[in-house]
């Protein structure tokens, strides 16, 4: 069939919006419809040539949400019709990493989806009878994609897909890596650098968790009304300060933070977010992406004296189990997404979505096709 696609045919080019060319799902496979997708920073850091794994010509997007349009061979979880939302972590169930316990990080589909193509190593995509590849398991930049079953969380098909796409990463993240992550407690403190759509989650999370100072950090103050809205108990700009920021926070506090959370992908960000936090116990965690070749480091006096460093993938969420109950949360107020949605717009349009971010004027533009 065809399909309405913004391709990244380069590192650093524009995407151009053609119409490719798509196949049926094979066995394990769903073919689905995408209605709305969200436009996340990680789409620009593959767009810009820095993401290790970034093979092009691909689709890209992954936070998006759809309706099941075909199943291929043996899919039993899902039928046309049904409302799902893409997994770029996908939950096979079976894997030693699922049945642990312990993490998110299934790995059933993760090697392929890595080099851009479906489990069986061949790709759906193509133009001009060339291939293009899958990005994250999910490509939601093509109106229809095709996923991995395991790849595909059903959800209330009565819940708005302008908003729920979020789910399906940025907000999801942010909020997961506060409970599941650094399973933050009330009245711990906690410091969030970057305001994204990621960080602002992270505020909302850190709400919910009842903490108690919740610091919002970025060079940006146009984040700053947004993040008090979330719960934000103060704002900080590090342009507004002649000291590194940690010095500033553990000024703030007497030993710093509870935890931390560096949402921008920046190293020079992650070790601050680190320096920041608390002597003896505190925890920050690394959520932002940084590039090749990029690495973090530390004095290990930071570590001895008690700080810790984590990393949270999809907030640490199992997409399968934990998010149909996240959308029902967000149909009940509980989870709050609208104000996350700054701008709409049709796919033509798409890269304006890319220039509004790296201008800072957007936290999340929502595409619909
Ligand atoms: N680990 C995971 O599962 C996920 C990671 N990410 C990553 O999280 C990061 C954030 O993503 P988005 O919120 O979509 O990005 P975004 O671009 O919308 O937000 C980043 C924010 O950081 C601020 N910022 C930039 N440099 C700064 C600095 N030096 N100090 C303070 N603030 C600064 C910007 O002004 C902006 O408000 C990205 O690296 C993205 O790739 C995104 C989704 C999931
Ligand atoms: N491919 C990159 C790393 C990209 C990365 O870290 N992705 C995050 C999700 S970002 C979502 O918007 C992640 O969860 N990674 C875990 C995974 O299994 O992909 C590289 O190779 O450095």
């Amino acid at each position: 069939m065809k399909s309405r696609a913004a391709v990244a045919f380069g590192p650093g080019k524009p995407l151009e919006i053609v119409e490719i060319d798509v196949e049926p799902p094979r066995k394990g496979e769903v073919l689905v419809r995408i209605t709305n997708t969200g436009v996340c920073h990680t789409d620009a850091f593959t767009l810009s040539g820095e993401d290790p794994e970034g093979v092009f010509p691909a689709v890209l997007g992954h936070e998006g949400a759809g309706i099941v349009v075909e199943v291929g061979e043996g899919v039993t979880s899902v039928k046309p019709g049904d409302h799902v939302i893409p997994l770029y972590t996908a939950e096979c169930g079976e894997c030693l990493f699922c049945k642990s316990g312990k993490t998110n990080l299934c790995v059933a589909v993760r090697a392929t989806q890595g080099k851009g193509v479906m489990p069986d190593g061949t790709t759906r995509f193509s133009y001009n009878g060339q291939p293009i590849y899958h990005y994250m398991g999910c490509s939601t930049f093509s109106e229809y994609t095709v996923v991995a079953e395991v790849s595909l969380a059903k959800i209330n098909p009565d819940a708005n897909p302008e908003h729920v796409c979020l789910l399906g990463c940025g907000v999801t993240t942010g909020i997961g890596a506060v409970h599941n992550t650094a399973k933050v407690q009330p009245g711990d403190s906690v410091a969030i650098f970057g305001l994204g759509g990621i960080g602002l989650a992270a505020i909302q999370g850190a709400r919910q968790a009842k903490a108690g100072r919740i610091i919002a950090i970025d060079t940006n103050p146009a984040k700053f009304e947004l993040a008090r809205t979330f719960g934000a108990t103060e704002c900080l700009n590090p342009k507004d300060f002649d000291k590194p920021i940690h010095e500033v926070l553990i000024e703030m506090t007497g030993w710093g933070f509870d935890h931390t959370f560096e949402c921008i992908g920046n190293v020079n960000v992650m070790r601050s977010a680190l320096e920041a936090a608390h002597r003896g116990w505190g925890q920050s965690i690394v959520i932002g992406v940084a590039g090749a070749g990029k690495e973090i480091s530390t004095r290990p006096f930071q570590l001895i004296t008690g700080r810790t460093w984590k990393g949270s993938a999809f907030g640490g969420v199992k997409g399968r189990t934990q998010l149909p109950g996240m959308v029902e949360d967000a149909m009940k107020g509980e989870i709050d997404l609208a104000p996350f949605v700054t701008h709409t717009m049709g796919l033509d349009d798409i890269n304006k979505a890319f220039d509004l971010m790296h201008e800072g004027k957007s936290i999340r533009t929502v595409i619909h096709y």
